[in-house]
């Protein structure tokens, strides 16, 4: 069986080179013998591992399928990643392993086991495996979601945590956000008992809103308006590459070929990024120079890029950054946040309408809270503990980032009673663990009350191992306090101004579409109309 298996695989590897060859020139021929060897070490090392047992006293690695040579377990993943995952773990349980090309993957699928990787063994497992398309845009892995555990990663948390999202710097871009959001009302406002794309409008005003708090205070928005339309292009197109898989990742001795171009792609974007980060950033500087007093002077009107121009500046070598270092965490905040947070806009918007009772109840609760006459603001948010209870469901049922970030330990460790060899990658399944019925009564049911009356027990803070919807541990997502807001704000201000239905006829559809970031598969068209009478609201 064994010898028939290792048969098979030799065939697959000559089938594949045949392949390979058809698309390489002459000049590639000495690469291509180098590659064959590698395969033919690869083949025989992914033989010994899947087959030969671990010698006495050595913890195995954890169970898992066996995939094909060369490829391991790649053509069998289908297209919903998650759903794939989540029925492994139900044949193979809380943790166990599979190759896809030759790196080893690692699924946890238990809130037990997901706790030694992300408490016990916190540090170990501090490191990322960034895919080629990350660091193309990020110089490197420059940022902080993907350099490495370490003093560098440290500095540049402690600035962006400290530094940007403290409660006071995140209080001053209020009015930044106010704007912004304002602005999508009246824009809804134009299109009252039409279709609408929440998706779309979502994701419009996130990136407005994120470009707001990024440069917005000082600088002239008529004359910046064609950035604004080329940024939110470039971001768009940036989230869409990454959600392509990348060969390069799974085959790191092809990266060099960059055979599906996604690499080159991503570097022709991220030069158009930086363009627009270096005009913006040279007109702050012009600016600044022209009227240094007024802009140091003037606290509440302090955006990001004013506090990391001033952090350049900085006498304290463990808070001073360089421009490169600014660039990637305005990329950080740009990739890191407007996808998933306009992507959660869309999910509780479909939630809500797929339940009338649940958006009774919200808006109900609104117009307890804001009052028919008034403006939702980002000080009644926290009075809203119903709709604090229907993001938490949505968030259990379609967290944005279903294996969170992997994990990639910095050395070997015994997980679950298992061995993870360093260098592989962790995933931590918890779009598996939210919908478990071992942890949760009616785990496929929308039920925001679960959520409500729990002394504090559900928070995003990451110390309950069954509901981590923004990871835990020393990398728990860096933005959870301005992601928090800002969904919030934006949802409340949508449903306190406008009752929400489907186009006549049509049915909602809740189903998911994998990526990086999952997103629902079709896009939630709703019809919107006013609810309050006092229509300067809207204007
Ligand atoms: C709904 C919105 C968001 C969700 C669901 C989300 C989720 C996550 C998750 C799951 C991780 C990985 C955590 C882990 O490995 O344990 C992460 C990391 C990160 N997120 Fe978020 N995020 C959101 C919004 C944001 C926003 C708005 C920002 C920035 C303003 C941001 C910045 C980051 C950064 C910088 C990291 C890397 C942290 C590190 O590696 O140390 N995220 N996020």
């Amino acid at each position: 069986m064994v010898l028939k298996l290792f048969k098979t695989a030799m065939l697959s590897i000559s089938n594949q080179l045949t392949w390979w060859c058809e698309g390489i020139s002459k000049k590639d021929e000495f690469s291509l013998a180098g590659l064959t060897l590698s395969l033919l070490i690869l083949a025989i090392f992914w033989f010994v591992w899947e087959f030969v047992k671990p010698s006495k006293g050595m913890k195995s690695l954890p169970p898992g399928p066996h995939g094909l040579p060369i490829v391991g377990y790649l053509p069998f993943l289908g297209t919903n990643l998650h759903h794939t995952f989540t029925e492994l773990a139900h044949r193979y349980g809380p943790i166990y392993k599979l190759w896809v090309g030759n790196k080893l993957y690692v699924v946890v699928s238990s809130p037990a086991v997901a706790k030694e990787v992300v408490r016990d063994h916190d540090t170990i497992f501090g490191n990322r495996d960034p895919p080629i398309a990350a660091l193309a845009v990020t110089y490197g892995g420059l940022d902080i979601a993907w350099s490495s555990y370490g003093s560098y990663w440290r500095n540049m948390r402690k600035v962006f945590v400290r530094e940007m999202l403290s409660n006071r710097s995140i209080e001053a871009g209020y009015n930044l956000r106010r704007d912004e959001v304002q602005k999508t009302v009246r824009e809804i406002y134009t299109k009252i008992g039409t279709p609408i794309d929440i998706g779309d409008i979502g994701f419009l005003t996130q990136v407005n809103v994120t470009m707001s708090m990024l440069w917005g205070s000082t600088l002239d928005w008529e004359k910046t308006s064609n950035i604004k339309a080329e940024f939110r292009e470039v971001v768009m197109k940036i989230t869409e590459t990454f959600e392509k898989p990348n060969m390069s990742d799974f085959f790191p001795m092809l990266a060099r070929f960059d055979v599906q171009g996604v690499e080159r792609n991503m570097k022709r974007l991220f030069q158009w990024v930086e363009r627009i980060l270096d005009a913006v950033i040279n007109e702050r500087m012009k600016s600044n120079t022209m009227n240094k007093e007024g802009a140091l002077e003037n606290e509440e009107k302090k955006d990001f890029l004013q506090i990391l121009l001033q952090l350049q500046e900085e006498e304290d070598t463990g808070k001073r950054i360089n421009m490169t270092q600014i660039k990637a965490l305005l990329m950080d905040i740009v990739v890191g946040g407007t996808d998933t947070t306009s992507t959660m806009v869309e999910f509780v918007m479909a939630e809500i309408i797929n339940n009338p009772e649940v958006m009774k109840r919200v808006q109900e609760e609104l117009a307890d809270v804001v009052g028919k006459n008034n403006m939702v603001e980002e000080s009644h948010l926290q009075k809203l503990l119903y709709m604090d209870a229907v993001v938490k469901e949505t968030f259990r049922l379609h967290p944005p980032l279903p294996f969170l970030v992997p994990r990639c330990p910095s050395q070997s460790c015994i997980v679950g009673g298992y061995t993870i060899p360093k260098d592989s990658n962790v995933f931590l399944n918890v779009w598996a663990m939210h919908r478990d019925p071992q942890f949760w009564e009616d785990p496929l049911e929308f039920k925001p009350e679960r959520f409500l009356n729990c002394n504090g027990e559900w928070d995003y803070s990451g110390n309950n191992f069954q509901y981590l919807p923004f990871g835990s541990g020393r990398r728990i997502c860096a933005g959870i306090p301005l992601a928090e807001r800002t969904l919030k704000y934006v949802l409340a201000s949508f449903l306190h101004l406008f009752q929400w239905k489907l186009p006549e006829g049509e049915e909602l559809d809740l189903s998911e579409r994998f990526g990086i970031v999952i997103k629902k598969k079709t896009p939630l068209i709703a019809i919107p109309t006013p609810i309050l009478s006092n229509m300067d609201l809207y204007k």
